[in-house]
C-alpha cells in the first residue's frame, strides 16, 4: 500500500546542504505493523515527513495505493511524541478528538466516531475530562484516538512514547498493537528503542547513518499475540533484539565493543 521508491531529501545548497535520505528503497504492506530505526538525526523524522506529503523529495517518490504522494493524502493520519502541544487545553477531550473531523465526516457519524474510538483507548469514561486533566500516558491516548476517529488506513508514529515512563510505554504498545489489529490500520513507527521495535512490529526497517539508507529490514516472527514479559523473554526476541543493535552497531565505531544484551538499547 505504500511504497517508497528511491527517496532522497537534501536540506538547502551548495557546501552546507544536508544530504538527510539518500535513495531510501522499501514497501509497507496493508495492514502490517512496521517500525524504522536508526542512529541518531540519520533522518527518521525527515523520512515520516515525505510519507505523509508534508515535505517534498528531493528525489525518488513515495507511492501510496498507487497514487504518487505530493501532499498530505486523505486517509493517513499523524501521532507525535509531543501529545501536550498536539492537545487543545480548553477543549475536553471529545472535542479534541472531534476537532479534526468536522467539515471531514457528515455531522451525525462524528460523535459515533469520537465515542469509538476513545472507547478503543479505554478513556470511554474520560470523554468529558480536560487533557489537563490527564497523565501524560492518558493524553497520549486521546491523541491516538484522534488519529483513530479519522479511519485513517495508515498511521504514521513518531517516537510516540518517548515522553512517558515505562510501564505506561509497555501500555501504550501493547494498546497499540490492540487498535492495528481492531482497526485493520496500517501502521509506520519511528522509534529510538529497539525492544520496543522489535515486540511491537511485524518488520524492522533498520536504517544508516546520514546520507542515510535502508541498512536491513528484518522481519520479526514472533507471532501475533505478544506479551510484555512472556515475549521479552524468548530466545526468539533475545536474538531479534541483539541482531538489531548489531546492526546499529556495526554503524557506530565507537559502540562495536558494547555488548548489545547489556542493557535496554536506545539508539
Ligand atoms: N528543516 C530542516 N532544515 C535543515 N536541516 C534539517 C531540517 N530538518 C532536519 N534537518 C537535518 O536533517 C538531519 C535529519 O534530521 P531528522 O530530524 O529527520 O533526523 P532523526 O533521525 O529524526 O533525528 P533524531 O534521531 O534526533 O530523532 C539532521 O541532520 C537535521 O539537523
Amino acid at each position: 500500500m505504500l511504497e517508497v521508491q528511491s527517496l532522497t531529501k537534501n536540506y538547502g545548497r551548495g557546501p552546507d546542504a544536508i544530504q538527510a535520505l539518500n535513495g531510501l528503497t522499501f514497501s509497507v504492506n496493508h495492514g502490517e505493523f512496521v517500525s524504522i530505526v536508526g542512529p541518531s538525526g540519520c533522518g527518521k523524522t525527515t523520512l515520516l515527513k515525505c510519507l505523509s506529503g508534508l515535505i517534498s523529495p528531493s528525489s525518488g517518490k513515495v507511492i501510496m495505493n498507487g497514487d504518487v504522494i505530493q501532499g498530505p493524502p486523505a486517509g493517513m493520519a499523524l501521532v507525535f511524541q509531543e501529545y501536550t502541544r498536539s492537545l487543545m487545553p480548553w477543549l475536553r477531550v471529545d472535542d479534541n478528538v472531534a476537532l479534526p473531523l468536522r467539515g471531514k465526516m457528515p455531522k451525525e457519524q462524528v460523535g459515533p466516531a469520537v465515542e469509538k474510538s476513545l472507547r478503543a483507548v479505554g478513556l470511554g469514561s474520560f470523554m468529558r475530562s480536560y487533557p489537563w486533566e490527564l497523565s501524560g500516558g492518558m493524553q497520549q491516548r486521546v491523541a491516538l484516538a484522534r488519529a483513530l476517529a479519522y479511519g485513517p488506513e495508515i498511521l504514521l508514529m513518531d517516537e510516540p512514547f518517548a515522553s512517558v515512563d515505562a510501564q505506561t510505554r509497555a501500555e501504550l504498545e501493547d494498546l497499540t498493537r490492540e487498535v492495528h489489529r481492531e482497526y485493520g490500520v496500517t501502521i509506520v513507527f519511528v522509534t529510538h528503542d529497539i525492544d520496543e521495535a522489535v515486540y511491537v512490529s511485524d518488520r524492522v526497517v533498520v536504517l544508516t547513518n546520514r546520507p542515510t539508507s535502508v541498512r536491513e529490514i528484518v522481519g520479526i516472527d514472533l507471532g501475533s499475540e505478544r506479551d510484555q514479559v512472556d515475549t521479552r523473554e524468548t530466545g526468539d526476541f533475545a536474538h531479534l533484539r541483539a541482531h538489531v543493535a548489531r546492526l546499529l552497531m556495526s554503524l557506530d565505531p565507537a559502540k562495536t565493543h558494547t555488548s548489545p544484551e547489556a542493557s535496554r538499547s536506545e539508539v
